[in-house]
């Protein structure tokens, strides 16, 4: 939240509040993508803010309320960044706001991987700092996520950057290159729910797919019987 303020970026956030009813978690995710308030077609309002709304979680179903606060000071492309702890929800949030914005994915985890992949200096520098679950120094990723976001498809499109920025230095840093986001979109999530989430979590090694053990179960016992758990899905992770 503080990168936020600093930044003076118009922020999105997701606050949890147990003492309330209506919709669920799931049915958050799409009423959150339903309000973000960027469509093409939308107008102005005064001191751009085009929206501000609120929703509540229902406490059965740990689903979070929230607030969303949109800006709307230009029209098109969209620049979002968007930040949350592991299990916050941010893979699925992502591909719900990529595919209806229609933006460029931009998420820092997977631009590293693709330079290890081509196996280039600045990879094999990074997969040490990886391999040890710490933080890839500045020089590595700043570089590597600007020239990502001035690519065309970047700039005619807009961007949903992901995993992006970790620090305060990270933000700046994009920012002296010009980048600055539109909406900052923070997924809070009370830390007791993340560890049950986390360690839920199970991953089926066929199809690539994510259950819950509990919100999202596996829908046959074959499925049951191959599913596995990520060997860092544990709850130190979400703590
Ligand atoms: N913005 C970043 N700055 C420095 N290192 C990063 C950044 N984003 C990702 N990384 C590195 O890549 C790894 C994988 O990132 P990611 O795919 O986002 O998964 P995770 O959510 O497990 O961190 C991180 O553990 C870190 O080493």
């Amino acid at each position: 939240m503080a990168l936020c303020c600093s930044l003076s970026f118009p922020t999105v956030s997701t606050k949890p509040n147990k003492s309330s009813s209506s919709p669920i978690c799931s049915s958050l995710q799409l009423t959150f993508t339903a309000h973000l308030p960027f469509s093409k077609s939308s107008s102005f309002y005064p001191n751009n803010t085009l929206l501000q709304t609120q929703c509540r979680g229902n406490p059965s179903t740990n689903g979070p309320s929230f607030l969303v606060v949109g800006s709307a000071k230009k029209q098109e492309p969209l620049r979002v960044m968007i930040s949350g702890a592991p299990a916050s929800g941010k893979g699925t949030q992502c591909e719900l706001i990529t595919k209806k914005y229609d933006l460029v994915h931009v998420a820092a985890g997977d631009l590293l991987r693709a330079e290890i992949a081509a196996g280039t200096e600045n990879g094999r520098r990074a997969k040490e700092y990886m391999d040890k679950g710490q933080l890839v120094p500045n020089e590595i990723v700043v570089t590597m996520v600007k020239e990502r976001l001035v690519r065309p498809d970047s700039q005619e499109k807009g961007w949903l950057l992901d995993g992006y920025p970790r620090s305060s230095s990270q933000a700046l840093a994009l920012k002296e290159f010009g980048f600055q986001p539109d909406l900052f979109i923070l997924l809070e999530v009370p830390e007791e729910i993340l560890v049950e989430r986390v360690v839920g979590r199970r991953l089926d090694p066929v199809t690539g797919r994510i259950y819950h053990l509990k919100y999202s179960p596996p829908e046959t016992d074959e499925i049951a019987a191959r599913l596995t758990q990520r060997f860092d899905d544990t709850e130190e992770k979400a703590s």
